[in-house]
């Protein structure tokens, strides 16, 4: 397999040195250095068998083979990701594809950077990339057929399994957070990121579908393909066009090419508000959207609120015509008050006022009752991932569509062809019959978690501190059975809007109902393909009742 050489890196691949926590994980020397290469870049980019370094002599020499595909479990911009088995331990991994459609433009970037960063950065909230391996001939899909890869090869990067992603998590029918448990996933968020800005990386791409969760609880940074070093005291330009669109703050929005870790703040108070509400709060169709939504709930930027503002480079194009007052507040006044306190200070439009990572983990919200439960405490959930989540919404929306062409034929034949008293004997069609649905997710157990068990290792309830409620209009995968929640009132269609019935005391049985369930919440964008957004096609089913015409 011919892998090209990237040039032109830049500066993608200065990472700080050393970085904490790094005791156990010694400083990258790196070999098989190519000579087209800027220092310090040979690792990732070497033909297969020589991806090796110093500190792990097996990364980059062993082939995909020791792995068996199971299930697909994302499609990313840059590649197929798998959940996979190692053949030897039996140990469960996910395998990130590397995609390299476009020969000529060589080994992505993207995964040159991910691959760098994510070997310096060891953090129980930051997923671990285990090893690097290659596919010299061509490939098979799960299904054992060819799949498709023009190049007859492949790179796959190895990562630890988790179970959900966030945004496939929040999706489930009838999904219900619980105080303690958005507490408990917002604490792990910030220290994660608190890790990643200490040791002067930025994410860059902070969204549900990159935030990882297992079964026991625990919330790991993902995908850090747009991700970079930056320096304090360097005040460079960066490319603008990051962090997908719906959880992009404004300063990106108005042009800006200079900022650092506040961009990822702006993400992490928009999915703590989609958390709290239910639903993303700034689902903007193009840039233009994007920023009026914001301004709308934010209220304008000015030189008061935001010295130099009007400096930002689109800044003019973009201001608003008409006064607009922040309604924060007002639009989330169902919010416990310390929620919403803090909220305010991670949607703060001047980023230098914006509250940093280690400061939202002081906020009262994170010390007062009910506090965060303990990760091993929350309920585990069949796996679900973003990809398979829209894809069983899919499927189910096309056995809706099956069951109500079959129901139109049988009327016609019962109008046309049978005999009246033949109708009810033949039995042959039962509009109302129950469809057999296809049972979405997989079983597989973790290897380290003791003996598959498959889906019987999901609790038939879930603890007092967080459930899940199965609506039977959200068709009927392997889930656990109903389980009314909290205060909730049950039912729910999975995807509340107006005020959720989320505990204004605080009480630790509070809930919020429903979970932002957006059919898909775009990629980000860098060099103008990442910014297409998907169709936030959940249902828009129930939005008579709300106080949130802002959006
Ligand atoms: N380690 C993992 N364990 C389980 N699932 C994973 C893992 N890594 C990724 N996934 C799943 O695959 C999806 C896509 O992964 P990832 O975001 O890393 O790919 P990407 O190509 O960069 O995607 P995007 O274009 O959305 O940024 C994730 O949302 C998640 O559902």
């Amino acid at each position: 397999m011919h892998i090209p050489f990237l040039a032109n890196l830049g500066d993608a691949f200065t990472l700080p040195s050393p970085v904490s926590h790094s005791h156990n994980h010694p400083k990258i020397s790196i070999s098989g250095r190519s000579p087209e290469l800027p220092s310090g870049v040979a690792m990732a980019i070497a033909a297969p068998g020589q991806l090796n370094t110093t500190e792990s002599p097996t990364w980059g020499s062993r082939s995909v083979d020791c792995f068996e595909k199971l299930e697909q479990i994302g499609e990313g911009t840059y590649g197929q990701v798998y959940m996979a088995r190692e053949i030897r331990t039996g140990e469960i991994v996910a395998l990130k594809k590397i995609r390299m459609d476009n020969e000529r433009e060589g080994f992505p970037i993207t995964a040159i950077r991910e691959i760098k960063i994510l070997k310096k950065l060891h953090h129980e909230n930051v997923i671990k990339l285990k090893e690097i391996v290659t596919s010299p001939g061509p490939e098979k899909d799960e299904q054992g057929r060819p799949d498709g890869n023009k190049y007859k090869g492949g790179i796959y990067m190895v990562f630890e399994y988790m179970d959900h992603d966030l945004t496939g998590l929040a999706d489930r029918p009838g999904m219900r957070f619980s105080v303690p448990q958005i507490k408990c996933y917002m604490r792990q968020l910030l220290t994660g990121l608190h890790y990643c800005h200490v040791n002067q990386v930025l994410h860059r791409d902070i969204k549900g579908s990159n935030l990882l969760i297992d079964n026991e609880g625990n919330l790991k940074l993902a995908d850090f393909g747009l991700a970079r070093s930056f320096s304090n005291d360097h005040n460079g330009n960066l490319t603008n066009r990051v962090i997908t669109l719906w959880y992009r703050p404004p300063e990106l929005l108005l042009g800006t090419t200079k900022y650092g870790p506040a961009v990822d703040m702006w993400s992490v108070g928009c999915i703590f508000a989609e958390l709290l509400h239910g639903k993303p709060i700034f689902p903007g169709k193009d840039e233009a959207k994007q920023l009026s939504k914001i301004f709308e709930l934010c209220g304008a930027p000015d030189e008061i609120n935001w010295p130099g503002v009007s400096k930002i480079p689109w800044y003019n194009n973009f201001k608003p015509t008409r006064p607009l007052k922040r309604r924060l507040r007002e639009a989330f006044r169902h919010f416990d008050r310390h929620a919403l306190e803090l909220l305010e200070k991670m949607l703060t439009l001047d980023p230098s006022q914006r509250i940093s990572a280690k400061d939202a983990l002081d906020a009262e919200y994170f010390w007062i009752d009910p506090l965060p439960c303990d990760p091993k405490s929350l309920p585990k959930y069949e796996a679900s991932h973003e990809f398979q989540t829209k894809k069983k919404r899919q499927q189910q929306r096309q056995h809706d569509e099956a069951a109500k062409r079959q129901k139109i034929q049988h009327q016609q034949q019962q109008h046309s062809r049978l005999p009246p008293p033949m109708q009810q004997q033949s039995g042959q069609m039962r509009p109302n019959a129950p469809m057999q649905l296809v049972a979405g997710g997989h079983h597989y157990g973790k290897a380290r978690g003791g003996p598959s068990s498959g889906s019987s290792r999901y609790p038939q309830g879930g603890n007092s501190s967080g459930g899940y409620n199965h609506h039977p209009n959200r068709g009927s995968g392997p889930y656990p059975p109903p389980q009314a929640y909290g205060r909730g009132s049950g039912g729910i269609s999975g995807y509340v809007v107006g005020p959720p019935n989320y505990s204004q005391g605080g009480g630790s049985g509070g809930s919020y109902s429903g979970a932002g369930s957006a059919g898909g919440r775009g990629n980000a964008a860098m060099g103008g393909n990442r910014g297409q957004q998907y169709n936030n096609n959940n249902n828009n089913n129930n939005n008579n009742n709300n106080n949130n015409n802002w959006q």
